[in-house]
């Protein structure tokens, strides 16, 4: 699968499959991607008639530059496999599939796509969110390396977690903390792209900036989101801010001063630059572009 890193994922909105509102309103709402719910938010008796306005809401399209997924039931739930089938036939960018416990999960999941006739472009993004999935973290992530996978976004289901661990939503998130470190270890480790998880509270304003920060400091891509409200302030956080983009450009044209050719260390703005430094500036510019001329296109 092509290198989607830089594709901006600052804010990523679940809406449940069965609010057609929801549906409707998602197409004006500045999220960066919409994922399009047909597991927990959806009750037993909705699945069937939720996969269809969804996958009709998909078809119809109207959502501009965001980036589209569907987010499935389980795979040994009734509903997975034939969620998969009608989601592909939908197009959307991306098939979400939730509760990947092991490396057989995935490649499940892979073959699932590839019998309902997944095109080149359909990518698998898997939700981590098990003990288990944490125990087999490594395995899961090398799937990635693997030929022809579909595997490019994981994102973090702290609800989930918090039940299975019996642990609770703490505003410093230590409960959390094993779990989100050793996800993202192996994100980083096999280049994939890592999401982090929602807050629950959403007239909590303070607590949801503070977590934004959590999770932006940790080093996730972007935060998967719950409320239209949360959007703005996520997409302002996961931005890298003007000073950080300026100093990333004069980092990068320093290390391409003629006279600079063949050194590992420079002094930008009376800080010590090293290649490494340089190579986390591209990143930054190119995220930094790439998150204007999506904002320009909305
Ligand atoms: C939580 C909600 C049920 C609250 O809904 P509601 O009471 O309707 O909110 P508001 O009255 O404040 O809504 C204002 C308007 O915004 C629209 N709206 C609300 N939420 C969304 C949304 N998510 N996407 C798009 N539009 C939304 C309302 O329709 C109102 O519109 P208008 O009529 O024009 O005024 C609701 O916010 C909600 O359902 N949120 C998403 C819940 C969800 O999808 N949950 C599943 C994922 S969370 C999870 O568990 C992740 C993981 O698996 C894990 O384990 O952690
Ligand atoms: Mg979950």
């Amino acid at each position: 699968m092509a290198d989607l890193a830089a594709r901006p994922r600052r804010s990523v909105l679940y809406m449940p499959g069965s609010n057609g509102r929801a549906l409707e309103k998602a197409r004006e709402i500045p999220a960066d991607a919409l994922i399009l719910d047909l597991e927990d938010a959806v009750a037993p008796d909705a699945k069937e008639e939720a996969r269809n306005q969804v996958c009709a809401a998909v078809k119809l399209g109207g959502y501009g530059k965001r980036e589209i997924i569907i987010r499935v039931n389980a795979l040994d739930t009734p509903w997975g496999l034939d969620d998969i089938k009608a989601a592909v036939a939908a197009g959307p960018d991306a098939i979400l599939v939730p509760k990947i416990n092991s490396a057989a999960d995935v490649e499940r999941a892979e073959n699932a796509l590839s019998d309902a006739g997944a095109l080149g472009r359909v990518q698998l993004w898997c939700m981590i969110e098990t003990p288990l999935a944490m125990l087999n973290i490594q395995s899961i992530a090398q799937k990635a390396r693997e030929p022809g996978s579909r595997m490019c976004v994981w994102v973090m289901g702290t609800n989930d977690i918090a039940k299975e661990l019996r642990a609770a939503h703490t505003p410093d998130r230590v409960p959390m903390l094993a779990s989100l470190g050793l996800a993202l270890l192996a994100a980083r480790a096999y280049g994939l792209v890592i999401l982090d998880g929602v807050y629950n509270d959403i007239k909590n304003d303070e607590g949801f900036a503070a977590i934004c920060e959590h999770g932006r400091d940790m080093g996730f891509d972007g935060k998967t989101l719950i409320h239209p409200s949360q959007v703005g302030p996520c997409n302002t956080i996961f931005s890298p801010d003007p000073e950080t983009v300026d100093f990333a450009r004069k980092t990068i044209e320093a290390f391409e001063q003629p006279e600079n050719k063949g050194k590992g260390v420079l002094k930008v703005d009376g800080k010590m630059v090293e290649i490494l430094h340089a190579e986390i500036a591209k990143r930054t510019v190119a995220i930094a572009d790439a998150i204007r001329e999506l904002e320009a296109a909305s």
